[in-house]
């Protein structure tokens, strides 16, 4: 499906080379295949959400492109680079300008806040103790979390706490790309709505690129600049919102005009984006 180009800003972002060009991926564990040549561009500055259904493969791709799964076939690029032909110090720095909060944050838990923060810095980079420590609060700041969480265990911080920790984590070398394993799940929708706010805000403010797996609808319409549809072990649809509500393959028309979806206004992004504020988009 064509992208449905809305803005200029948008326009600009599509004419942009690609950060990340999947192109006919396959990825198998054993006899099973669970991505077939599967192909999807992610261009700079964008928010692309993610979706399929359960098991389809999602995090399998996003962990492909992040190098901790073998891929059977196919061409990844990253910022330009042909990952199987990159050299030891191109893969580091590739790294380095990549964040990730996997489900759950899987912060370390013998680590306060600060010090997992700094994992990042100390596999990376050469700092001395007070400036990582000073570095780490600055990502603390920038999350929304009170300093005071700096010396917290993740097991004394709430759900929507850890996935901060775990995004300041993430955004702790300064990544020009983050990639989001289900980031709102586990969190109320009051405490969904900020961390999908507080994305916009970093996407907005940093230029950050956002690769979001999720099944919350609320992000795929408050935040999401495009979505991509994994079934059949392929990208079956990519596109706006309004785009998927037009498309007429059963798992995507049931997902997003289903019993849950009844209550979204497809007219209510517009108004968002033209008001700045996501107050507006669902109709009761
Ligand atoms: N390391 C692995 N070894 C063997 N099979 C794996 C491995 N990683 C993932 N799989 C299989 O790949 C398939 C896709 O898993 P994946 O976690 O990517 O699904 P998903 O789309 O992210 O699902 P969910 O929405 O439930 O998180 C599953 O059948 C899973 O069992």
């Amino acid at each position: 499906m064509a992208h449905a180009i809305e803005t200029e800003r948008e326009q600009a972002d599509y004419a942009a080379a690609p950060v990340i060009s999947v192109r006919d991926v396959t990825v198998s564990f054993g006899s099973q295949t669970v991505l077939d040549k599967l192909s999807l561009d992610v261009y700079p500055g964008e928010i692309l959400g993610f979706i399929g259904p359960s098991g389809a493969g999602k995090s399998v791709l996003m962990r492909t492109i992040l190098g901790l799964n073998q891929k059977t076939s196919g061409e990844i690029r990253i910022f330009g680079y042909d990952i199987d032909k990159v050299t030891d110090i191109e893969k580091m720095e590739i790294d380095m300008r990549m964040g990730v909060l996997f489900q759950h944050g899987a912060l370390f838990s013998a680590l306060n806040v600060l010090e997992n923060i700094q994992v990042p810095m100390r596999e990376y980079l050469d700092l001395s103790p007070r400036l990582m420590d000073e570095l780490a609060r600055l990502k603390i700041d920038l999350v929304g979390l009170p300093q005071n969480a700096a010396e917290k265990l993740p097991s004394e911080l709430s759900g929507g706490m850890i996935k901060r920790a775990a995004l300041a984590r993430a955004l702790a070398l300064d990544p020009d790309i983050v990639f989001l394993d289900e980031p709102t799940s586990g969190l109320d929708p009051i405490g969904a709505a900020e961390f999908d706010d507080l994305i916009a805000n970093l996407r907005n403010t940093m230029g950050l690129t956002v690769f979001m797996v999720t099944h919350d609808l609320d992000s795929l319409f408050s935040v999401c600049d495009r979505i991509a549809v994994l079934g059949k072990k392929r990208v079956l649809v990519d596109g706006s919102i309004e785009d998927m509500l037009k498309v007429d393959e059963p798992w995507v028309k049931a997902y997003f005009r289903g019993k849950r979806a009844r209550q979204i206004d497809p007219a209510a992004k517009k108004r968002r984006r033209a008001e700045g504020g996501r107050d507006m988009e669902a109709t009761g």
